[in-house]
């Protein structure tokens, strides 16, 4: 371990296997939000969430924020979010973390080696779906809020702890509204802990990319069809969506939407100058990915790829033949799934019209007699920060403290939805502080957190709280 001897870190390290116990516990719990047949178990979860933090001695109130309704009609009940606090003393400075409890889907059918909602632990690492997106992280920052209590909390704690983040934050803008002049009314900075390192060197971020959520939906027959009674014979709605999907980029991941880029940030020599510094290393990433060959081959490129430029992913299709074995279907409708990562200046609104004038213009010119419809099912916005505000500083001596290093100042690829709701709307400065690795495999096969990352992380975030008050 790098850190210094310290009465608080000795804490965190006699409990490590408690904590580890404890992610074994929640990720357990199957909370993928996108699952309509698991949302009790997101449910769940919340709860589970509540009643440990009760126990370490806060105070919780549950923000109900009603149904989600899909466009079939169902109804299903939203995960209330948890509002807590530790503390509310007005001569101390007051930090709310945000995080989340729901996970991405995960089946061992996708190729986990284990199951993923059994914590497995293996050569320092902890496997299971949401150890480091964002389980880990939250509970890495509950003990370190309880561990830090132990020896006197210098500062207010709050938490806002989400169950549908990882489809887009449902409702959660409305309630930063609603709870503007109450719950947020005394607090100074918003900390969230959902994020990764860029390399083993710990980093602090300062911006996310947004995300720009598409479904084009194709409608052709009323049922699936033959292919031997029917191929020939008819415009098949798969033909009509693969060819749309197609034309969205080129090989060289290049959108191909008119105006996408209009808005994006100029680059600067100060922004150049930031990621001269960094430890990055590509040969790691090939390692990690097993990709060979990327779009960019220096270090300075891809990150700017994944932080600064906007992308196009393509996600999957829904109501199309995806098993094994050889069906011989024509799919009666099919749903096109994709998102444009968003960046400075991007504007969801701009972005959702750019997007339905194109993929309607193509369509038309195809002259498929087939029902065609895209629409935007997340908008969120692109975040970033000042990060010469004092609760970076503060995490940059926390760093210090703990590892022994000068942080990475990096930014996200990934989407906070709500981060930069946060800074609009209460006007507080926001700052990514996460002790996810950078091969976790956040959303993939085999998502991990090292036992590195889950407890030095809990003195970081133990240390930061310790730091705050002095900025
Ligand atoms: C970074 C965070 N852990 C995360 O994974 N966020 C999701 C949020 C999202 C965006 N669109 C839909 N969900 C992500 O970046 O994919
Ligand atoms: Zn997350
Ligand atoms: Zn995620």
């Amino acid at each position: 371990s790098p850190t210094p001897d310290d009465p608080l870190f000795k804490h965190i390290d006699d409990h490590q296997h408690e904590y580890i116990q404890r992610l074994k516990d929640w990720v357990a719990i199957e909370s993928d939000s996108s699952d309509p047949s698991k949302r009790d178990q997101v449910l769940h979860m919340m709860q589970v969430t509540k009643d440990y933090i009760l126990q370490i001695g806060g105070t919780v109130e549950m923000a109900e924020l009603g149904e989600q309704e899909y466009s079939s009609g169902k109804k299903l009940p939203l995960p209330p979010v948890i509002l807590a606090e530790f503390g509310n003393d007005t001569n101390k400075p007051t930090v709310c973390f945000y995080g989340h409890m729901d996970v991405q889907p995960a089946k061992k059918a996708d190729g986990w080696k284990t199951d993923p909602y059994v914590l497995e632990e293996k050569d320092g690492n902890l496997y299971g779906r949401g150890t480091s997106d964002d389980k880990g992280q939250i509970l890495a920052l509950l003990h370190a809020v309880e561990s830090a209590k132990k020896f006197g909390l210098p500062v207010n704690v709050k938490l806002f702890i989400e169950g549908m983040e990882e489809v887009g934050s449902n409702g959660l803008e409305q309630l930063v509204e609603d709870k503007k002049d109450t719950f947020f009314s005394n607090v100074d900075y918003i900390v969230v802990t959902d994020t990764p390192w860029l390399s083993t060197k710990p980093g602090i971020t300062y911006g996310a990319r947004g995300n720009c959520y598409f479904f084009i939906e194709v409608e052709g027959a009323r049922r699936d069809l033959h292919s031997g009674g029917f191929g020939g014979t008819v415009y098949e709605a798969m033909s009509d969506l693969v060819y749309l999907l197609g034309v969205l980029a080129d090989v060289n991941g290049k959108i191909l939407i008119p105006g996408i880029y209009d808005d994006v940030l100029p680059l600067n020599e100060q922004e150049k100058d930031l990621y001269k510094d960094l430890v990055f290393d590509l040969k790691d990433l090939k390692r990690d990915t097993g990709v060979n060959t990327f779009l960019h081959n220096t270090k300075e490129e891809l990150l700017m790829h994944r932080w600064r430029f906007p992308s196009l992913s393509i996600h999957g299709i829904e109501g199309a033949f995806s098993g094994s074995g050889t069906k011989t279907v024509i799919p009666a409708k099919v749903i096109g799934k994709f998102s444009i990562r968003q960046v400075p200046n991007m504007n969801p609104s701009v972005v959702e019209k750019q997007v339905s004038d194109y993929l309607e213009s193509k369509f038309a010119e195809r002259k498929s007699p087939n029902k065609m419809k895209v629409s935007m099912v997340i908008g969120a916005q692109p975040w970033l920060a000042n990060m010469s505000e004092p609760q970076y500083l503060a995490a940059q001596k926390a760093v210090k403290r703990v590892f022994n290093v000068d942080a990475d100042m990096i930014r996200a690829g990934g989407t906070i939805p709500i981060a930069k709701n946060f800074e609009d709307v209460l006007g507080k400065g926001v700052m990514l502080l996460g002790v996810g690795g950078p091969d976790d495999a956040p959303h993939g096969q085999n998502e991990k957190i090292s036992v590195y990352n889950y407890i030095e992380g809990t003195k970081l975030y133990a240390s930061f709280l310790k730091e705050l008050p002095s900025f």
